[in-house]
């Protein structure tokens, strides 16, 4: 039956491009306010993409509302769906999003990122092709492959669809706790696809990833925007004393400088030393997906140590910051400055709040500015750890060697998955992280890409994943 299924999925490759193509026509970027609509939207296409499929009982949940600036905003729906209900066979929830991260051709795109080209390479750019739609509709495809064949699914499947995940998948943990004796009840394990292989060659099975804690640092002086020339040197200026703050978080070579951040850190055991030997990623690997050669570290194992073992603080950005071409000489009146923290065991939320907030109160005292200052912590998420030793993982990496035909290696991820950690402890079930695409997509990038073959390829692996289960031995 496996080999019908990986037959159909060679054939009708085209197919499933084209149900790529129109979601990633839909902008659902969830930060954007003014995108809500399409959030929205991309909710409706798979809800109408699963219906069409017979999944039975598809199902939303509501989330509530958002508190955006004071302004309520309404939370995009859960998407559930269950695919199969036979108790004589293992459940599998799969989660996945359907928000993406914020595109614009002037970021620097070659083509417009919300409609999907196929290059030369044959690399399928756009956004969201690689984090998350691509994947997604990878599970779809597979239950469509059954569903045309007349082929009864190995498991029952169950769908769990999120359109905030790039936003900290706000109001989905209370829904996971509530649900998880009803709609979750039944599970037997999780999988997630929403990650990358280490490098560009070799598929990988992820059982960890870091936490991230985002931060909108304010400061606000005058009332309105100043003229520099007028008011230059006679005022404290927002920017200046953001830019000092800001400054002051981290060091050109990575160090966090918030006094204790380290603290909490697991320290590193010989065992855990070991389990960087052999992986496949090479140096010129990080220099391709990055597009130039600015490692920090020398060694790919200290590259790898600082990605999936170690914190990092990045500044992202200044909102109210004058950024269009031109010399406009303007003093902006408020400016909020954006950082965040990935985070790894043991290190705790509040604490790294806590530290953060104490530290830059004390730096924004020392500057001696009348302006004022806020920093607000916007999300967290919480780092995971899984244990690879389990049957779903067994199975998945079976799956990896009849597809690609090598074994997979075992990675953890740097990005963070927020809810991951939710779904382990509130169901107390394993979740296992299978990726699609490869370390260079350009992933929250511009020209972000999934590869056909992955594509197709990957689609192939989600359901040889699903009979390896249906064929392991009960435990
Ligand atoms: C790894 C996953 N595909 C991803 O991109 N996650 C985001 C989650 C996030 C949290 N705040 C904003 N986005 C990430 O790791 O940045
Ligand atoms: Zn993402
Ligand atoms: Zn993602």
């Amino acid at each position: 039956m496996v080999d019908q299924f990986l037959e159909y999925v060679e054939k009708h490759q085209n197919d499933f491009i084209e149900r790529l193509r129109k979601a990633v026509a839909i902008p659902s970027v969830s930060s954007d306010p003014n995108r809500r609509q399409d959030v929205f939207r991309m909710s409706e296409f798979l809800i109408d993409e699963l219906k069409a499929l017979d999944a039975i009982n598809v199902e939303t949940r509501d989330p509530g509302q958002q508190d955006f600036h004071g302004t309520p905003l309404p939370l995009p729906p859960i998407v559930l769906a269950t695919v199969g209900n036979d108790p004589a066979k293992k459940t599998i929830l799969v989660y996945g999003h359907y928000d993406v991260q914020p595109a614009l051709m002037e970021d620097g795109w070659d083509t417009d990122p919300f409609t999907l080209v196929e290059d030369e390479q044959h690399r399928l750019l756009g956004r969201g092709s690689s984090d998350d739609k691509g994947p997604v509709l990878g599970w779809i495809n597979v239950v469509e492959a059954h569903k045309s064949l007349g082929l009864e699914m190995p498991v029952n499947l169950k769908f769990c669809l999120e359109g905030m995940e790039e936003s900290g998948s706000e109001g989905l943990e209370p829904i996971i706790h509530e649900e998880a004796d009803k709609y979750f009840k039944d599970v037997d394990s999780v999988c997630i696809s929403d990650n990358y292989w280490l490098g560009t060659t070799k598929p990988c099975l992820t059982y960890g990833l870091r936490g991230v804690s985002y931060f909108h640092l304010t400061v606000q002086g005058p009332a309105r925007d100043l003229h520099s020339g007028v008011f230059g040197g006679t005022v404290h200026e927002p920017m200046t004393d953001l830019f000092a703050l800001m400054s002051k978080l981290v060091t050109p070579d990575g160090k966090i400088l918030v006094p204790g951040i380290y603290d909490q850190v697991r320290p590193l055991t010989d065992t855990e030393e070991k389990t960087y030997d052999n992986l496949a990623f090479e140096m010129h690997e990080l220099h391709d997906a990055v597009g130039s050669a600015i490692n920090i570290h020398d060694s790919v194992r200290h590259v790898l140590q600082h990605r999936w073992r170690h914190p990092s603080l990045s500044l992202h950005g200044v909102e109210g910051a004058f950024y269009n071409p031109g010399d406009k000489t303007v003093v902006p009146a408020r400016v909020v400055g954006k950082f965040s923290i990935r985070t790894v065991p043991d290190m705790e939320l509040d604490k790294v709040t806590e530290l953060v907030t104490k530290y830059v109160n004390d730096e924004f005292k020392k500057l001696n500015s009348k302006n004022t200052m806020k920093i607000v912590c916007s999300h967290a998420g919480n780092h995971w750890l899984a244990s690879p030793e389990h049957w779903s993982y067994v199975a998945a990496a079976k799956a990896v060697e009849r597809v690609y035909k090598v074994k997979p290696d075992l990675t953890r991820e740097g990005g963070s998955i927020p809810i991951t950690l939710t779904f382990q402890d509130a169901l107390k079930r394993n979740v296992l992280l299978l990726p699609m695409g490869r370390g260079d997509d350009g992933a929250h990038s511009i020209n972000e890409k999934l590869d056909r073959s992955n594509y197709v390829e990957g689609t192939k692996l989600l359901g040889t994943y699903l009979y390896e289960i249906a064929a392991a031995k009960p435990e």
